[in-house]
């Protein structure tokens, strides 16, 4: 390496260049099979390199898997390779085959002379949002099948970016507002659950969550807190349907629905606590801390921003932060996952006099920054 790039980078640099010249080296590589002690890692790595390649390919297998409905049937009991076959409408072959890539990757499991769902497949309907989320994964890698065209443009201008445009006409369009509030209220338990096992809401007593969608998040806190007074502020279409949803559950005396477009609109006050689940990653640095402002603004002194959503940077979970949102968002075209400590300063330019980040069992779904006024 050219001794002036070497002085620049210090010595780190200079140790992540002979690291890297070592394990590019089929010598080493060949040594690194052979050798007993060394084989195992190499093995783990090159299984680690290989799904990295491969990783397309395992997600359609997924969505074969969930889109058949075959996970469903080996749910409620063992199937024969020939009855699956049946029931998911695909030649035997071809069953045989998705059965057999979905056991390798631990979705199902073969049992006797048949099928039984695995461990990966029973987790995976144990959380309905997953199913939902890969339902909706045809859009994300339509947009994907060029990143770094994506990139080039800056995003959005796809298939994702339509899901939600919505948004941008201010919820203009009925049908992408029950699209994609559907898919959020789906996956909001992975969410809700991380976050109320982590913060206190029955220190508060009246909760505003902002572009809370179809009221999810609340309904979750309302469940484990009955004395907490809840409001719901979102686009006026997405309101509407809060609102009819609270009232079949009998919820809708408890809660305050107020629709409108926090870009613009002043966000009501009187509340203790105003939450933000999965809505500042949602939107570029300017708007969102517009947002972050005007949330400061509309809560008393010593009242709490919570802000709740996966984080980038977040030990155990930087992929999902940083390479799964990273691209999600360009591809929607708005917005980035920021770390907790991006966000704290956020949170301090915006007026909070504190800001800090609480610990959840989950940072693979969910982070959480809790601010004061
Ligand atoms: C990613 S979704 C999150 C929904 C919900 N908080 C959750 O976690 O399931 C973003 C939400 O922000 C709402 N939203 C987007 N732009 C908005 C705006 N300008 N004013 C009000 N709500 C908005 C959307 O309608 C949507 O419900």
């Amino acid at each position: 390496m050219n001794p002036a790039i070497l002085k620049y980078w210090g010595l780190r640099g200079r140790w992540i260049g002979w690291r890297n010249h070592v394990l590019a080296s089929p010598r080493f590589q060949r040594f690194a099979q052979r050798c007993w002690l060394t084989r195992p890692i190499a093995r783990r790595r090159a299984t680690a390199l290989f799904d990295l390649v491969a990783g397309f390919s395992y997600s359609q297998i997924l969505a074969a898997c969930v889109e058949s409905g075959v996970l469903r049937l080996l749910a409620e009991r063992p199937h024969a390779s020939a009855e699956l076959a049946v029931r998911i409408d695909v030649p035997l072959a071809g069953a045989e085959r998705l059965l057999r890539a979905a056991a390798a990757l631990g979705l199902v499991e073969p049992l006797g002379a048949g099928w039984a769902l695995g461990s990966a497949g029973a987790a995976l309907l144990g959380n309905g949002g997953i199913s939902e989320m890969i339902a909706h994964h045809h859009l994300l890698y339509a947009d994907l099948a060029d990143p770094l065209g994506l990139l080039r443009r800056g995003g959005g201008g796809g298939a994702l970016s339509g899901l939600w445009h919505y948004a941008e006409s201010a919820g203009q369009s009925g049908s992408d507002v029950a699209a994609y509030s559907a898919l959020m209220a789906a996956s909001q338990p992975l969410v809700a659950g991380q976050a109320i096992d982590a913060y206190r809401f029955d220190r508060h007593r009246r909760l505003l969550d902002v572009g809370g969608g179809e009221g999810a998040f609340l309904r979750a806190v309302a469940a484990r807190v009955p004395c907490l007074q809840l409001g719901l502020f979102d686009l006026p279409p997405v309101i509407a349907r809060a609102r009819a949803r609270f009232e079949s559950m009998g919820l809708a005396d408890r809660t305050t629905f107020v629709g409108g477009d926090f870009l613009r609109d002043p966000l009501p006050e009187g509340y203790d606590i105003v939450s933000l689940v999965r809505v500042l990653h949602d939107h570029d640095d300017t708007l969102a801390l517009a947002l972050l402002r005007a949330i400061h603004a509309a809560l008393p002194s010593g009242g709490v921003l919570i802000i709740i959503e996966p984080m980038a940077q977040a030990p155990g979970a930087v992929r999902v932060g940083d390479a799964y949102f990273g691209f999600y968002l360009l591809a929607m075209g708005s917005g980035r996952p920021r770390s907790a400590s991006e966000i704290r300063a956020m949170l301090i330019a915006a007026g909070f006099r504190s800001a800090r980040q609480r610990r959840t069992a989950m940072p693979i779904t969910t982070s959480l920054v809790v601010a004061i006024k």
